[in-house]
């Protein structure tokens, strides 16, 4: 399989080395500084599941070196979906399918009116993986898992595919019949599980041990729900519970990529995940107060400088 790992960071520089070492033909679209920084270092991961490393990765800084491509891995944070299309378009438009990677629900809208409902998978991780200082991407979860699925009957050969790549690779995988769900899952969490880490500046280990502040994460989590029920999507009586149990999961200091992020003085997710909370709940005249306490505390850090003084 022919794939195209869109952004060489934290999550698709992981992914798109184990599925290159799955055997499948993996080309990393970079820009300019990461296509220096590769060439000179190679690409190296540093995981719990174990290290691989790329001496010479393939790499292309524009769509057209690429000749072939099945799959499009689009891993860009979301502040630099729109930047990514001039990237993504050729592709697609000599056959490729896109599988989304990065935390949100807005993107799906946005890329199915783009490149079309075909051309567009449904997907999401779970994973705790950043860059050090060096430019390795070290991976630090147990958790590293793939979870993709049909949103057109038109993307059954490609899934197929993929997941035949898969079933050969150092990563988990779940080829869901209800990626729909799926995808809201993971948004409803993330938006409450990012938005209490990085408000508190806590890792979960201390979050969950303090019960006001579990509290907290849960009924972030429940006006979530809300939000999903009102678009159509019924996230099941047990996801609070399942909610509180991911908590306990996680390493005592496990936290999530917006709160990393804000660590390293970085930019904030915060547009496409809070901020698309409260928008989509504008749509359907609900208030979410909590997300949006979240979201006011954390405005003055959304561009990133502030982060490091704290
Ligand atoms: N890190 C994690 O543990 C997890 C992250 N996620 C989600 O995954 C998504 C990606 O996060 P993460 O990997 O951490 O982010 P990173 O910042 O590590 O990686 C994003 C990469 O995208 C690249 N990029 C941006 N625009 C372009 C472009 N036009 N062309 C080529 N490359 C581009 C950036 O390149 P450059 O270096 O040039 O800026 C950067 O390397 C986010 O939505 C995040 O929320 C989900 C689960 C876990
Ligand atoms: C919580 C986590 C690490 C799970 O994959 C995540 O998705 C994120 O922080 O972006």
């Amino acid at each position: 399989m022919n794939i195209t790992v869109l952004g060489a960071g934290a999550v698709g520089g992981y992914f798109g080395s184990r599925l290159a070492d799955a055997g499948a033909n993996v080309t990393f679209l970079v820009r300019e500084k990461r296509k220096e920084k590769l060439e000179s270092t190679g690409l190296r991961i540093k995981s719990v599941k174990g290290d691989t490393y790329f001496r010479q990765p393939n790499i292309a800084t524009d769509p057209s070196e690429i000749t072939e491509c099945d799959l499009v891995l689009l891993s860009v944070k979301g502040y630099h979906l729109e930047n990514s299309y001039p990237m993504i378009e050729p592709l697609v438009n000599r056959g490729a399918k896109i599988l989304p990677l990065l935390n949100g629900v807005e993107h799906y809208e946005i890329l199915e009116e783009k490149f079309g409902k075909e051309a567009v998978i449904g997907g999401l991780c779970f994973i705790i993986t950043t860059l050090d200082q060096d430019g390795n991407i070290v991976h630090t979860s147990n958790q590293h898992n793939i979870t993709f699925g049909m949103l057109d009957d038109s993307h059954r050969s490609t899934c197929n595919q993929l997941e035949s790549v898969l079933k050969n690779a150092n990563v988990e995988y779940t080829y869901s019949d209800e990626i729909q769900e799926a995808i809201w899952n993971k948004y409803a969490f993330i938006t409450a599980y990012s938005g209490i880490t990085t408000a508190s500046r806590l890792e979960i280990g201390p979050i969950r041990t303090q019960k006001e502040t579990l509290e907290l994460y849960k009924d972030a989590a429940a006006e979530m729900k809300q939000l999903a029920s009102a678009h159509g999507v019924d996230l099941g009586e047990k996801f609070i519970d399942i909610i509180e149990e991911r908590a306990f999961q996680f390493p005592e200091n496990g936290t999530s990529s917006m709160h990393q992020d804000f660590r390293k003085g970085l930019p904030l997710e915060l547009d496409s995940l809070q901020g698309g909370a409260l928008r989509m709940a504008k749509s359907k005249g609900m208030q979410l107060p909590i997300i949006e306490t979240i979201y006011r505390l954390l405005k003055p850090y959304e561009q990133g400088n502030m982060g490091k003084v704290l």
